[in-house]
């Protein structure tokens, strides 16, 4: 009896319940244990490698080069409906303040940036303040600055274009579309007026308001046909650099804000505006208008000087680091597709085509992992406590070198950026696809990056060519130089048969002699062969470099 009794049933389903419990609990056991062991680099890795598969299956859709933004800016604060009260004056003047304009909305290219990922689809700007008794007009609001990445486009989309936001005019109409008349007057003074405590239902039937209701409209209609007439130009604008003034389009900048893009709205009235001979004490006041709406088209395209293209692992993003003495915060890892955006580094070259204030000759550049526990070692050691910074570094090495490396002088300045990884049948959508091409279009330059290591460099730079070509017919001409990486591992160190590693780069040089030329006089493409990783042979890459940037820059003048 008692075996199926209630009491039967509470045991078992306590017992299950402990279960339960006991199994959860084990679960968190060994999942703590697991991270404890698995250790958090082997952790970190494989976050990354997961990000980088996402990203594939993405099929580079994510690449965030393009992106719609409407824009709004601030509302003006409401005017105030006020009198002024003071001991023995029973009945003062009207005394509320006008409200404060809208902050404006301005756009901003900045070099921190290199994707869209971090702009904003919809941005408002900071409203005014309202309006408040004794006079006191409420404060303007704050201008908004929207940063964008240097190299982005930007258009209006035109009236006709559907993708676009409807304006406050046409926002308002739409609202209104389907109301009676009645409620369509009492949402359109609702959306104007602010009246005096309690004065509302009085105010709309005094002919003064009619009045002020009257000039209101026709001013706000006056303004709407100005504005049709004006047709202002659509905003264009090409932030090609950091300079505001090197900018080019429609908008002229102004210093330290940016590009003005949409203009907050005016603030409302306080009741004193509303004074008149016959109407001694206004009891109302109007609202703040919206700020200007407009919808924008943004398109990052990178100007890069020169831009790297090679097969993902060739060492693209580690010759950039190289480039820049380890300036350039790029990732690098020993998977195909570690980079997923296109980075730009700028790099300083002295005349005898060294990198300015490379403090150490031999320099190593390790994967990001490697560095990372190598940091976080020499911190642990307290290795860091006296480090000296990069300017002291140079400081005692000048003095050291009888300040030779004072003299360490730029003479020239180009930007290069790291892509993400090319291979075959990109242009189908294979790997990360090839809309990341788009950033390097407008370069002066490309320079192939290809692993020597591996067994047919020619044929890699075969596809690469072969890719460049399916993306926009006529870019490989850009190309001038094939580097030919990861050169430290044919070396005897390795027990690598040096004949065959020799054989190996003769082979590829005569192909490019053979197959790979550029300008019209058909000049075969420069072949150096270097290491990124030990920054071996990248004098000479920098001198080329420089030949490159120089007479491209010279053609475009
Ligand atoms: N031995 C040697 N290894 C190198 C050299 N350059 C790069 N590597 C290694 O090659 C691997 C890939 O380097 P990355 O710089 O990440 O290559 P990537 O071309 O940027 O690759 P993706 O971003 O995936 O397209 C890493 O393990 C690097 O340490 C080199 O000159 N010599
Ligand atoms: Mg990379």
């Amino acid at each position: 009896m008692l075996c199926n009794g209630p009491l039967t049933r509470y045991l078992g389903r306590y017992a299950s319940l402990q279960s339960c419990r006991t199994r959860t609990f084990h679960f968190r056991w060994s999942s703590s244990v697991a991270t404890e062991f698995e250790g958090t680099t082997d952790e970190d890795a494989y976050r990354r490698q997961r990000k980088t598969e996402w990203k594939r299956r993405q099929g580079g859709q994510s690449f965030l080069d393009h992106l719609i933004i409407s824009v709004r800016g601030g509302k003006g604060g409401n005017g105030c409906a006020a009198f002024n009260r003071e001991k023995f004056v029973p009945y003062g003047p009207p005394s509320g303040g006008n409200g404060g304009r809208g902050g404006d909305v301005y756009i901003l290219p900045t070099t921190e940036l290199t994707t869209l990922s971090t702009v904003a689809k919809r941005v408002k700007g900071n409203p005014g303040g309202h309006g408040k008794g004794a006079w006191m007009n409420g404060r303007a609001g704050e201008p908004t600055i929207v940063r964008v990445p240097v190299g982005t486009v930007i258009r209006e989309l035109p009236a006709d274009d559907p993708r676009r936001a409807h304006d406050a005019w046409e926002a308002e109409e739409d609202g209104l579309a389907h109301l009676s008349d009645e409620e369509r007057t009492r949402k359109m003074r609702e959306r104007r007026w602010v009246h005096y405590p309690g004065a509302e239902e009085d105010n709309v039937e005094r002919d003064a308001f009619k009045e002020a209701e009257r000039q209101l409209y026709r001013h706000e209609r006056d303004k709407r046909l100005a504005r049709l007439e004006m047709k202002p130009e659509p905003i264009f604008l090409d932030l090609a650099k950091e300079d505001l003034a090197e900018g080019t389009g429609t908008v002229v900048p102004t210093e330290g804000l940016g590009y003005l893009i949409a203009s907050g709205g005016d603030g409302g009235l306080g009741n004193p505006t509303f004074l008149t001979a016959n109407n001694r004490a206004p009891k109302f006041a109007t609202r703040g208008t919206d700020g200007h709406r407009i919808t924008l088209e943004l398109e990052l395209k990178i100007l890069a000087d020169i831009g790297l293209v090679g097969y993902p692992n060739a060492g693209k993003s580690t010759l950039l680091r190289a480039l820049t003495a380890g300036g350039a915060q790029t990732e690098i890892a020993g998977y195909a597709f570690t980079t997923l955006n296109p980075t730009v580094a700028v790099v300083r070259m002295t005349d005898d085509g060294r990198i300015v204030n490379s403090v150490d000759e031999e320099l190593v550049f390790e994967e990001t992992i490697v560095e990372e526990q190598l940091i976080e070692e020499r911190m642990r050691r307290g290795e860091l406590a006296n480090a000296l910074t990069r300017n002291q570094i140079l400081l005692t090495k000048g003095a050291a070198d009888d300040g030779d490396n004072l003299l360490q002088e730029e003479t020239f300045r180009f930007t290069v950026s790291d892509n993400p990884g090319l291979i075959s049948r990109a242009s189908e959508n294979v790997g990360l696809g090839h809309s990341f091409l788009r950033g390097i279009e407008r370069s002066l330059a490309l320079v192939y990056v290809v692993d020597l290591q591996g067994p047919t460099p020619e044929e890699e730079l075969k596809v690469l060519r072969e890719e460049l070509e399916a993306y926009k017919p006529g870019l490989s001409s850009k190309a001038r130089l094939v580097i030919a990486n990861k050169a430290d591992l044919l070396s005897s160190d390795n027990n690598v048969d040096l004949e065959a590693a020799r054989a190996k780069l003769k082979r590829l040089e005569e192909f490019v002699k053979s197959d790979f030329s550029t300008g019209p006089d058909q000049t075969p493409l420069d072949v150096i062969p270097t290491s990124a990783k030990y920054s071996q042979n990248l004098q000479k890459v920098l001198i080329n470099m420089r030949m490159y940037v120089e007479e491209a820059r010279g053609q475009s003048l």
